[in-house]
């Protein structure tokens, strides 16, 4: 996928005395997808001298997959990661460099995406530091601190110290209303996430569909993805028990699982399905390239998954998905009938499984969904709530100099 990052910026701003500075986190493969669109709008609007894209480094391989795969430059990488790394040390070592880097560039505003320990800390810089903090992804929610943990919690703290907060949905906005968060401070925006899948549906990627596993041209094809850290206690183990029942009782049709590199998820995964045995309907594989994962998504016929951004996507394409959680923060695909919740013990899966293949979703509820998602048109929007932002900032912060002038 390419895009170009443009250097004019755009007429909007030309009035400004001085261009504003720009900061963009991101630290793991989800928010590299959902920024990459965000940051190619505000370099045409704010020209990319002016924008600063910083990479933490949380998750090495699936970041550095992402970046390829969506061709965006990264201009600051921190790589923070380690084999052994805690969630408390992540934090600390992002809240440290992020200190470090903006005492000496330090930015107008401070953009953060979802619920990760990069957004958390990278929002913690910015408020420690006095930089107002962008939240992009704003307002998500299960009420269940345990459930996705500990990423709720992040996204809850996050709000409490975001100026300017960006909802996917009126969900989302609704959410964050009743946590006391002022209305005039959110707007809505839809998912940035489907600007890039809308740019990788157009230029699909299908090498991996070519390789065939049986032959058979009828069967269907279900797509698998789990790795919710709150599942690595037993959950999983027992999703592997219930899969291994499913593949069996659905031998027609293939599954195909990009195994998330967590050497945990792995090692109880294999323990199900060793290396070398004959599962001939399920094929686990490396993580794919977002291009591939989202030609595979086109092509498939169901979803399996715990991931956030698969029930964002696969809803978006029309494919109907099984999550296996016991809450979900996008209830809209439940209540449209896109998917359903089964619970993180995956019982019924293969019943779930034979339900969703028999039944496509409505076509109308699909649009729907499209629709709440913004139609791949999320980025530009999130620019120009950004611009009004930094021009509104910019206002308060020269009435406030008169102000201190005349009164000196
Ligand atoms: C439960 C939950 O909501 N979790 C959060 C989590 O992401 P989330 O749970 O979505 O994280 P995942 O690691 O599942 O990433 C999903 C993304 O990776 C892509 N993919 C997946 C498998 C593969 O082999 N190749 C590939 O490219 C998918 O197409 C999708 O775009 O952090 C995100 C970033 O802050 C947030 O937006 C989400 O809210």
């Amino acid at each position: 996928m390419r895009w170009k990052r443009q250097k004019q910026p755009s007429p909007t701003l030309r009035g400004q005395d001085k261009m504003s500075k720009i900061a963009i986190i991101a630290g793991t493969r989800p928010e590299l997808i959902k920024l990459a669109p965000v940051v190619r709008a505000l370099d045409i609007l704010f020209g990319k001298e002016n924008v600063t894209f910083y990479c933490t480094g949380q998750h090495r391989k699936l970041l550095d997959q992402a970046v390829d795969s969506l061709n965006i430059h990264v201009d600051v990488d921190f790589k923070l990661m380690t084999n052994t790394q805690s969630s408390a040390d992540i934090h600390k070592r992002v809240l440290t460099v992020l200190e470090k880097e903006f005492a000496q560039n330090r930015p107008e505003i401070l953009i953060v995406q979802g619920d990760t320990a990069s957004a958390f800390a990278g929002a913690m810089s910015g408020f420690l530091l006095n930089i107002p903090v962008v939240h992009v992804e704003a307002g998500l929610r299960t009420h269940d601190l345990t459930n996705p943990w500990p990423e709720e919690g992040l996204r809850q703290m996050i709000a409490r110290i975001t100026s300017l907060h960006l909802a996917p949905t009126d969900q989302a906005k609704d959410n964050l209303v009743k946590e006391g968060i002022h209305s005039d401070t959110i707007h809505v925006v839809g998912n940035p996430g489907i600007d890039s899948l809308v740019l990788a549906r157009q230029e699909p990627n299908a090498q991996f569909l070519l390789k065939p596993v049986k032959g058979g041209t009828k069967e269907k094809l279900i797509l698998i993805t789990m790795h919710r850290r709150e599942a690595l206690d037993g959950d999983l183990d027992q999703f592997c028990v219930e899969l291994a029942k499913t593949i069996k009782q659905h031998s027609d049709n293939r599954f195909v699982w990009p195994l998330h590199p967590n050497p945990k998820v792995r090692e109880t995964v294999r323990r199900h399905f060793p290396e070398g045995s004959k599962h001939l309907n399920l094929q686990l594989v490396e993580p794919l390239p977002y291009q591939e994962m989202i030609t595979m998504l086109d092509y498939a016929d169901l979803v399996i998954s715990d991931s956030g951004g698969m029930q964002e996507e696969a809803p978006y394409c029309g494919v109907p998905i099984i999550v296996v959680r016991d809450v979900t923060e996008r209830p809209e695909i439940i209540d449209l009938g896109l998917g359903c919740l089964i619970g993180s013990q995956a019982k019924n899966l293969s019943e779930a499984v034979t339900n969703h293949l028999s039944v496509r979703p409505q076509s109308s509820a699909t649009e729907k969904w499209q629709k709440i998602q913004g139609h791949g048109k999320a980025a530009d929007r999130v620019a120009e709530h950004i611009v009004n932002f930094v021009n509104q900032n910019q206002k308060n912060a020269y009435k406030h100099n008169k102000h201190r002038h005349k009164t000196a």
